[in-house]
């Protein structure tokens, strides 16, 4: 048995500012499961667009929004994604699903059909698991362990944007400017929603990764949830330790 106490940590923030890079670092780390929130969001707005739903369209979303089956691994090291047996991981991070993503994600049948399997997912996960997206802390997991909310300079976050962006000779293929409107655009889209907005929750450590380096970031954050797990430890872990 484990002698760290199983921890539920939630991760929000803004687009870009290094959620799952370090999310998925420190369940790698500290032996937990991994979710990405965010790409179960993408994965069932791929689906839309691929069986003729129309993404602007809230009433055909809603209706639809029971019916992909969505499957999400937590595996850190390999994450995995797929929406009626297709694996999704691909395809979720086309400009066509990023530019529809906001619209369908804003739709409250669809916050609740994906809010509902991300519970089932960290209730299943007994040893712990890292839960990162918009509203992990505020509104799907407002009991979590620890809540980490990450931000970055509006030019940060379109720097590292564009950097992943790269032609075959390394050059970087869009426009800083154009990357950082697309992103403040979803960020307000994002925070302005109306059910389960993007949001610190109040009781969250908000960890500003503009000047850090993403292991620094890592590093602070393998500290915060460390520090949580020792807040955790009951009789059983003492007990434990007391016999080693
Ligand atoms: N502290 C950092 N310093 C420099 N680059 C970073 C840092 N954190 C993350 N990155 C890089 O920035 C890019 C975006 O990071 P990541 O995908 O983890 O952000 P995110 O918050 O999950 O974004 P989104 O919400 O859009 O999925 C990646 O290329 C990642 O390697
Ligand atoms: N908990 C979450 C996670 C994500 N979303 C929405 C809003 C984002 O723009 C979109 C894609 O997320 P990303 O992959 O960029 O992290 O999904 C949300 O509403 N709630």
């Amino acid at each position: 048995m484990s002698a760290t106490p199983a921890v539920i940590v939630a991760i929000d923030g803004p687009s870009g500012t290094g959620k799952s890079s370090t999310s998925k670092a420190v369940a790698a780390r500290l032996g937990l499961s991994y979710l990405d929130t965010g790409a179960q969001y993408r994965a069932i707005t791929w689906w839309m667009l691929n069986n003729g739903v129309d993404t602007a369209d809230a009433d055909a979303v809603a209706a639809a929004a029971g019916k992909p089956s969505i499957v999400s691994g937590t595996d850190p090291l390999s994450p995995a994604i797929s929406a009626d047996g297709a694996d999704a991981s691909g395809p979720i991070r086309t400009q066509e699903v990023t530019a529809a993503v906001s619209a369908v994600s804003a739709v409250p049948e669809v916050r609740e059909r994906i809010t509902g399997l991300q519970r089932t997912i960290a209730a299943e996960a007994r040893g712990g698991i890292v839960v990162e997206g918009r509203d992990i802390g505020t509104t799907v997991l407002p009991d979590a362990d620890l809540k980490v909310f990450l931000t970055a300079s509006p030019e940060a976050r379109a720097a590292r944007r564009n950097g992943e962006l790269k032609t075959a000779d390394g050059t970087s293929v869009s426009d800083l400017a154009a990357t950082q409107q697309a992103l403040t655009a979803r960020d307000r889209a994002d925070s302005s929603r109306k059910t389960s907005p993007l949001k610190k929750a109040d009781d969250a450590v908000e960890v500003d990764t503009t000047e850090l380096t993403l292991e620094q970031v890592v590093e602070c954050v393998v500290t915060l949830v460390e520090k949580a797990a020792a807040g955790k430890e009951g009789p059983a872990q003492d007990r434990e330790k007391a016999a080693r």
